[in-house]
């Protein structure tokens, strides 16, 4: 026998990846990635080729399963070692990410009746067109005054379990009756491995709208739409798994799957920002992780319970046992870059950062707004959509992708600010996730947060939080703040304000502060007007 080793797999937005990880240490002993082959589904479904409407994001829950049967044996050849010695594995995933399923959680799409219809498949964290049910939820919580709306700073959004449900209910009622279980895929995913269904209670609490033990009452949702009243009990409802505890054992199955010993522990599931946490040792109040990637994750503990104005959710032990987790987000970051260089650049997200990089700040004489994706904190609000002010017959692509940087660095500090503001204050705030890699982004954020930046030390922090998870899980460790010791990582201050920077972005960010007021808080209706416009048209093409 060697030395103990875990797994922990991280699912994205479009590929898998695991890592197998040493107990002792965290050590990444090797990885393995599965792209998955449907990726997202957001201009026609495959089975029909349907057109599918604007907003909307769709994947299909095989593709999940080829990560288990591709990347995990992949990462453990890559690391050459006994897989008899792996003592555990967790999985993390994007939340919320929603999978309709039979009382035995076979997916509905993959029944023959339903492959044909959209709502049957699994709707991603950025399926964005349930906003009008979203809409409704919150006006109506507001109304009767339920306790639940201030624990997610006052605005529950279109990403969340209640409004996709809802969409589903109004809008394809037939596969509405035939869902038994609304399961995130955080959980699916363990269904897959273990055999038998465990709500996780951070995806449930953050997602799910559960506080205190209690979900929405039925009178709400019998007031939000006659018939829905039962949707907790009926569809949502579900024994829960605390993050770190061990969900169940490998099935004969999936050991043959991922190659890994039958029997083993598999931690309860978890998301992919809540997960980094650990990996990056930010297990103390004020430690904020902003898990950088397609979107942006703040992620971070605090001692006491406040309401923060727009961010996603407060939640007992969200992220770690025995403090308060409080998580927002950026719902395009990398997605904006990526947007920007597919459509209007003849250069790569590289040759334009080089080219960035060589201007003063203010040269480009461009304001931007992130919203391309809408907006997750603090306006909470996916009708809202990008703005670029200040453009001329001068302006570059190199200006404006550094508009785009500059853009999302000023959201997350309009995040900070809030948070201080709220009394939840940010201490320290440590990057993790692929746009580590942009040296240029991370000295923005440090200019325009006036923050010292810590980067995590992992290239894969969700599979190594996984990982820690899965350890604990096994019993290898004693708890999360344990396994984080030992097997996380980061180095502090790699990126530090400049003086100089920090008083120009200061101007700056106050111009962004007008254009996001004025487009995000009802000085002008046009981003809500054409957003109708463009559904209505999409209607009436279909
Ligand atoms: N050099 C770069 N600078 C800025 N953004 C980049 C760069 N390379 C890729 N991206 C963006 O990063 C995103 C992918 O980030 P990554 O962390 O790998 O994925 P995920 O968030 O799905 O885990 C994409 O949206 C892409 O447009
Ligand atoms: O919203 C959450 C977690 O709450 C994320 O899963 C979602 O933004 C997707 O994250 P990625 O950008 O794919 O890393």
């Amino acid at each position: 026998m060697g030395e103990p080793l875990t797994v922990g797999v991280d699912f994205g937005t479009l590929s898998g990846r695991a890592v197998v990880v040493r107990v002792a240490d965290g050590a990444e002993l090797g990885s393995g990635v599965f792209e998955y082959p449907h990726g997202v589904l957001d201009e026609t479904l495959p089975a029909t080729g349907r057109a599918l409407p604007p907003e909307w994001a769709l994947q299909v829950p095989a593709d999940y399963v080829g990560v288990l049967r591709n990347a995990v044996p992949a990462a453990l050849r890559d690391a050459g070692v006994d897989a008899a010695d792996v003592v555990g594995i967790a999985t993390d995933f994007t939340a919320c990410t929603m999978v309709p399923t039979t009382a035995d959680g076979t997916p509905l799409c993959e029944l023959p009746e339903f492959e044909g219809n959209p709502h049957a498949y699994v709707k991603l964290w950025k399926h964005h067109s349930a906003q009008p049910q979203a809409v409704r939820i919150n006006e109506l919580a507001r109304t009767r005054g339920e306790k639940w709306l201030p624990r997610y700073g006052g605005l529950i959004s279109s990403e969340w379990e209640f409004a996709k449900a809802l969409e589903i209910f109004e809008e394809a009622p037939d596969v509405y009756a035939a869902m038994r279980h609304w399961v995130e895929a955080a959980d699916w995913i363990v269904w897959q491995l273990t055999g038998s269904y465990v709500r996780n209670a951070c995806t449930a609490g953050y997602k799910g709208i559960l506080q205190d033990g209690q979900y929405p009452s039925r009178d709400f949702l019998r007031e939000l739409a006659p018939g829905f009243e039962s949707f907790v009990t009926d569809k949502l409802k579900h024994p829960l798994g605390q993050l770190g505890s061990r969900a169940g054992s490998l099935t004969a199955e999936a050991a043959a799957w991922t190659g890994l010993p039958e029997g083993i522990a598999v931690a309860v599931g978890n998301v992919d920002a809540h997960v980094t946490a650990p990996a990056a040792q930010a297990v103390e109040p004020g430690q904020m992780v902003a898990i950088m990637g397609t979107s942006t994750c703040h992620v971070m503990n605090g001692a006491e319970l406040r309401e923060v104005p727009g961010m996603c959710g407060v939640v007992e032990g969200g992220i770690v046992a025995g403090l308060w987790g409080y998580e927002a987000g950026q719902s395009g970051v990398g997605d904006i870059f990526g947007w920007f260089v597919e459509h209007f650049a003849d250069a790569s997200h590289e040759e334009l950062t080089r080219l960035a990089a060589q201007q003063e700040i203010g040269e480009h004489g461009l304001i931007a707004l992130d919203w391309h994706s809408g907006n997750r904190s603090v306006l909470v609000d996916h009708e809202l959509s990008g703005v670029i002010v200040g453009q001329t017959l001068g302006t570059r692509a190199q200006d404006v992708y550094r508009a785009l940087l500059e853009a999302t660095a000023f959201g997350t500090r309009k995040i900070i600010e809030t948070f201080n503001e709220a009394g939840v204050p940010v201490t320290e705030l440590i990057i993790a996730g692929g746009l580590t890699k942009n040296a240029l982004l991370m000295q923005i954020y440090a200019d325009v947060t006036n923050l010292p930046l810590s980067v995590i030390g992992s290239a894969q922090g969700p599979a190594l939080g996984s990982a820690i998870h899965a350890a604990v899980a096994a019993g290898a460790h004693a708890d999360i703040r344990t396994a984080a010791a030992a097997m996380g990582s980061v180095e502090r201050a790699v990126y530090r304000p400049v003086p100089a920077h920090v008083v120009a972005y200061d101007e700056l960010y106050a111009e962004y502060t007008q254009l996001h007021d004025y487009f995000g808080r009802g000085g002008n209706d046009v981003m809500h007007r054409l957003a109708a416009r463009k559904r209505a048209v999409a209607k009436g093409q279909s």
